[in-house]
């Protein structure tokens, strides 16, 4: 074992507790706290566990937390009624829309119907543009969180080669973007990747949000490279235990025999990618009270 881990939760807990601090000094300018808006469609029991601590971590930043539960079977057109009315209320800051949603509704539809100010999520076109473009906007929270893991141990990625493997909107095209940004070589790789252990041992950086549990193994890695794996997926259970154990995308023992810094799994991108989304919410909050401000002035 060689790698350094790049311990997640205790970076989570840092950026929540400045979150925390910057909601408390905007809400004593507001004369309310931040609103953050979570809806959740159906009853997934993985959504379930992610909206609940969503909620909890949203209350303990000293921001307002909406629930919004909706039975499975809510059509479309009630699921856009509700968007459009969070979307005009003045209490909420921030809109999330849990994925995935029901197999009856166009989950674009949904997102482009939402507020691209209250998208704290970062995935409305127009802030997938705005990331593209290098704008202020709101950037997907996820690929957020690994660079801010990326630059705890590399601050500048100027002149690097980072790989990404995963084209998802989610996260790896972002997470690509992000790292062209801030001035690295990018190279994005997915599954159909012809001789992607030969592209990922060129890299410094990689970043891996497959969903495929080991994917990424020793001898594809870089000596002392930043290996970020975003992959959560549950193996089946063990024969007499009630769930299975969460694994991340790289083979971890393998690759951190050779790797500079590893994100665990769990306890690595997860927590970031919570702390990330208080982090838009209060940016969100923030824009919209300079905006009326501003209104007001004028
Ligand atoms: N609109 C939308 N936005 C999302 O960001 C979104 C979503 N839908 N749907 C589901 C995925 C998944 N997701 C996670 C967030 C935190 C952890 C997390 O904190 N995990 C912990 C605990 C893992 C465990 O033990 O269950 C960890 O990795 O340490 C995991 C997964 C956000 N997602």
């Amino acid at each position: 074992m060689s790698a350094t881990i790049i311990d997640g939760k205790a970076v989570a807990a840092s950026l929540r507790a400045e979150v925390a601090q910057g909601a408390a000094e905007l809400a004593r300018r507001m004369g309310r706290r931040p609103g953050l808006a979570v809806v959740l469609v159906g009853s997934d029991p993985a959504s379930q566990v992610y909206v609940a601590s969503k909620v909890k971590m949203t209350r303990e930043a000293g921001m307002e937390s909406f629930e919004h539960r909706l039975p499975e079977e809510t059509s479309e057109q009630d699921l856009l009624a509700l968007i459009a009315r969070l979307n005009a209320d003045p209490l909420v800051d921030g809109i999330l829309v849990q994925l995935p949603l029901p197999k009856h509704v166009n989950p674009g539809r949904v997102i482009e119907a939402i507020a691209p100010g209250k998208d704290v999520d970062g995935l409305h076109p127009e802030n997938a543009g705005r990331l593209a473009n290098g704008l202020p906007g709101l950037a997907p929270c996820t690929p957020m969180g690994c660079m801010m893991l990326i630059r705890s141990v590399v601050p500048d990625l100027r002149g690097l080669n980072a790989l990404v493997v995963g084209r998802s909107v989610l996260v790896g095209k972002p997470a690509a973007q992000m790292l062209l940004n801030a001035d690295a070589t990018i190279i994005v790789t997915h599954l159909d990747t012809v001789g992607l252990p030969a592209l990922c041992r060129q890299a410094d950086i990689v970043v891996v949000a497959a969903g495929c549990p080991g994917l990424v193994r020793g001898d594809w890695i870089k000596p002392g490279a930043v290996v970020i794996d975003v992959g959560i997926n549950r193996l089946p259970p063990e024969p007499g235990a009630p769930k299975g154990r969460i694994v991340g995308d790289v083979a971890f023992d393998e690759v951190s025999e050779v790797a500079g810094h590893i994100t665990p799994v769990p306890g690595g991108v997860g927590p970031m990618t919570i702390a990330c989304l208080l982090k838009n919410t209060l940016t969100a909050a923030e824009r919209r009270f300079a905006e009326a401000s501003q209104a007001r002035a004028a």
